[in-house]
């Protein structure tokens, strides 16, 4: 799904360069479920960045879904990005001034999608996140967990490719932020290829691979053999 070779990426401040991303490999097959980890200033955002097609690498290649990412007119990115990504953040970035439904749905009219249709598919991915009765709220009168549930809805209503996770756990607490590790854990058991960028140990263990970056290199590429799942979760991994 996606296949990353030799990326570099510097960033120029004045007459200094910074260089930042200094040879990243890797492959995400579809339907992995992995976490991009390293201390801050490591590079993951760097590398989110050009994942999600916001930023380009100085050199090396990217391809997603088969296809070469790489200086693509603005409008071909946008359409590439609306097809393949969707994208969850730390703090959520909802309208607050739309409702839930709006707020999910609002994507789907950029994209050209009718009325009857962009409505009645906010409603199906709002009930999956299990927020069917908040349709009509505003993000104010919800919780945190409820924002980034919206989020998701959100992300999801597009039926993109691949899920691109910035510290979605960030602004949550613990007991919330695993809440919504196992939705996210749920999406992946369905299918859809996730990355997650996290500082946090405990979240990485919800994903099925990590990536440890340092100084813009991976240091470490691990399979995670026990993750992290409630009771009900890791019986039903046993079972498989
Ligand atoms: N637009 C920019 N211009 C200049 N320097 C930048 C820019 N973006 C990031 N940097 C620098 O690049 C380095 C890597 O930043 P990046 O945000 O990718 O790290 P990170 O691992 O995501 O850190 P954090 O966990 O703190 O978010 C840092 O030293 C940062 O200051």
């Amino acid at each position: 799904m996606i296949t990353i070779k030799d990326l570099h990426k510097s960033y120029k401040m004045g007459s200094n360069s910074l260089h930042v991303l200094k040879g990243i490999n890797f492959d995400v097959a579809q339907g992995e479920m992995v976490s991009i980890m390293g201390s801050s200033g490591s590079g993951k955002s760097t590398l989110l960045n050009i994942l999600g097609m916001l930023d380009e690498a100085d050199e090396g290649s990217y391809h997603l879904d088969g296809k070469p990412i790489k200086k693509l007119n603005e409008k071909i990115a946008a359409r590439y990005r609306n097809e393949f990504l969707g994208f969850i953040f730390q703090s959520f970035n909802l309208i607050n001034y739309k409702t839930a439904l709006d707020n999910v749905s609002m994507p789907l009219y950029y994209q050209g999608m009718k009325r009857k249709e962009r409505t009645e598919r906010a409603h199906h991915y709002l009930e999956k996140v299990g927020l069917a009765d908040w349709a009509g709220h505003l993000p104010n009168e919800m919780s945190g967990g409820q924002k980034q549930r919206v989020a998701i809805a959100r992300a999801l209503a597009s039926d993109p490719k691949v899920l691109l996770a910035d510290e979605p756990t960030g602004a949550l607490d613990t007991k919330t932020s695993y809440e919504v590790m196992e939705l996210i854990q749920q999406i992946n058991d369905e299918g859809k290829t996730i990355l997650v960028v996290t500082h946090e140990d405990d979240i990485a263990h919800m994903t099925k691979r990590i990536v440890n970056l340092k100084d813009g290199i991976i240091i470490d590429d691990s399979v995670v053999t026990q993750i992290r799942a409630t009771e009900a979760r890791q019986r039903a991994y046993e079972n498989v």
